[in-house]
């Protein structure tokens, strides 16, 4: 079942930027789906109206199989249902305190102060980020304050999670952790949408990728499927994982060859090198 669907959605800024057109995008209910592009390609626009943050100039999103619906109502429940985790913390945090910034959504929604509480220090914990309750979030670092932002969307337990760039900023141990926390949400459930420009985390976690370049999806499939298109990646200004490139380079200027598709990530080129070692 496609927990978020969009079909043929078109959107023009207000000042007339054309920034999505004909936009066809399905997420499979729990999977790790990735959106890939460069730049201004139209990513962070889309994701946005995903919990109808942004209405379609043209064409339809559905949440659940069904067309969101703008009135103010029907989108808090949509909202619910799909959590969106900003690229910019700063544009996600506004309370004084962590504590309050991350409580916001369950009092929202008329929690009881005790559920409201035991959301708050369970998100907080789950992000690694127990003890800074009382912190205002804007001395927080910026991988900090990311987490937070991930708490805020947690304490409404979505069954959808969307986080725009959730790596972006973040030293490679921060990235690893966020990445394994997107992972076990999943396990439990969760559908996550990411995007990024990360393409060597892509392979590691998702399931699904679509590309997207000057505001069209020019790509979808598996990361095999994907990455395999090296000319598509590389006319929309991304790369192939680094992996794959070594491959690359070995096939075409050594003539060393451990087949194709290339492999995408660590694991998936030392089985190859070994059981061509052992031929
Ligand atoms: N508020 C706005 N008003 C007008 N144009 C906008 C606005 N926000 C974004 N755009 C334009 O829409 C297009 C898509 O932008 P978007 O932010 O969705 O890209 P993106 O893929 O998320 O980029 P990045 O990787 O840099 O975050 C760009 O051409 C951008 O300049």
């Amino acid at each position: 079942m496609n927990v978020i669907e969009t079909k043929e959605i078109l959107y023009e800024y207000p000042d007339g930027t054309k920034a999505l057109e004909d936009v066809n995008f399905k997420a499979e209910s729990g999977k790790i789906i990735a959106l890939l592009g460069p730049n201004g390609a139209g990513k962070s626009t889309l994701f946005l109206h995903f919990n109808g943050i942004l209405e379609p100039s043209s064409g339809e999103v559905l949440v659940n199989g069904r067309p969101i619906s703008y009135d103010k109502k029907e989108l808090m429940k949509v909202r619910q249902e799909v959590g969106i985790v900003f690229q910019n913390p700063d544009d996600q945090l506004f309370a004084p305190t962590v504590m309050e910034d991350v409580a916001f959504g369950p009092m929202n929604i008329g929690l009881s102060k005790e559920k409201v509480e035991s959301r708050v220090k369970e998100a907080l914990k789950r992000v690694g980020m127990e003890g800074f309750e009382k912190k205002p979030p804007h001395h927080l670092s910026g991988g900090q304050k990311k987490r937070v932002t991930i708490a805020g969307i947690l304490a409404m337990k979505p069954k959808i999670m969307v986080l725009d760039e959730p790596t972006s900023g973040l030293d490679p141990r921060g990235a690893s952790q966020i990445m394994r926390l997107l992972y076990e949400l999943n396990e439990e459930g969760m559908t996550i949408i990411i995007s990024t420009h990360d393409v060597d985390l892509v392979p590691l976690y998702a399931s699904t990728v679509y590309i997207i370049s000057h505001g069209n999806i020019i790509k979808e499939g598996s990361p095999q499927t994907v990455f395999s298109d090296v000319e598509t990646i590389r006319n929309a200004n991304l790369r192939l994982p680094r992996i794959a490139h070594l491959m690359e380079i070995l096939n075409k200027e050594d003539h060393v060859s451990f087949g194709k598709p290339y492999p995408l990530t660590i694991g998936e080129a030392r089985r190859k090198i070994r059981e061509q070692a052992k031929d």
